[in-house]
């Protein structure tokens, strides 16, 4: 149905409901007939989801900013290379729940390192690869947080437990990237309903997708 890939991520504070909605969204898109990869950051493959394991496990309280931003990075690479370049060259859309903006706001802001510093190690291992489009699922952080808690079973990793003002640097790093990619990143107002969110998103990306059919 596509005549080319198409790279869409998601992005958002904790809790915002990115991947129950963009799920959703992938559902209803390969109903249509698109051929769709879910994927996620950090992680979607083998290598990447072990990064993963090291980065996010509770235990690891030493982890320095620094080699928490590289440790992201080098799951990128390896996830771009393995799985996101081959699907968007096989004419497929991509959805990754994640990519550089999480590094941009969570290490780049909230962790203070910067986001010069984020973008040049970002470059390294993405090169010129960046999302057509980015969503952006806008919540207060409290209301997020309080999403996650209130799901005793789901395991809180090394930066669930960072404190409400880490996570409102994130959101405020957020809110800076959409005033300066205006273009590619949308924002979604992520307190409505997963219905109203999933709507909103759904006519996004359609609409996306008819331009470069
Ligand atoms: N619009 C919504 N209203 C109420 N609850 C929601 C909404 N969207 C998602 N949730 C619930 O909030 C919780 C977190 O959702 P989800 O895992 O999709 O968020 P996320 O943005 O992917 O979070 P994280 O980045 O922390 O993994 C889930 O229990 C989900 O059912
Ligand atoms: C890609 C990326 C992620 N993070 C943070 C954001 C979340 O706290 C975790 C990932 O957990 P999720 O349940 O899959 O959302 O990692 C980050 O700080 N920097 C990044 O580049």
């Amino acid at each position: 149905m596509q005549k080319k890939g198409y790279f869409i991520t998601s992005e958002g504070p904790e809790g915002a409901g990115k991947t129950t909605v963009m799920n959703l969204l992938g559902e209803r898109l390969i109903d249509e007939g698109y051929e769709v990869v879910m994927t996620r950051e950090p992680g979607g493959i083998m290598i990447s989801e072990k990064i993963r394991d090291i980065i996010l496990n509770n235990e690891h309280t030493m982890m320095e900013s620094r080699t928490e931003a590289l440790l992201y990075a080098a799951a990128r690479r390896q996830h771009l290379v393995e799985k996101v370049l081959p699907a968007l060259a096989a004419g497929k859309i991509v959805i990754c729940d994640r990519f550089i903006d999480s590094s941009l706001a969570y290490q780049g802001f909230a962790r203070g390192i910067g986001v010069e510093e984020i973008w040049a190690i970002n470059k390294f291992a993405i090169g010129d690869t960046m999302p057509e489009k980015t969503l952006l699922f806008d919540i207060d952080p409290a209301v997020g947080l309080a999403r996650i808690n209130a799901h005793k079973e789901r395991e809180k990793n090394r930066l669930d437990v960072e404190n409400l003002a880490f996570h409102q640097k994130v959101r405020a790093g957020y809110l800076s990237l959409v005033e300066k990619y205006p273009e590619r990143i949308q924002v979604i107002d992520a307190s409505q309903t997963i219905e109203n969110v999933l709507d909103e998103t759904y006519v996004i990306i359609k609409r996306e997708l008819e331009i470069i059919r």
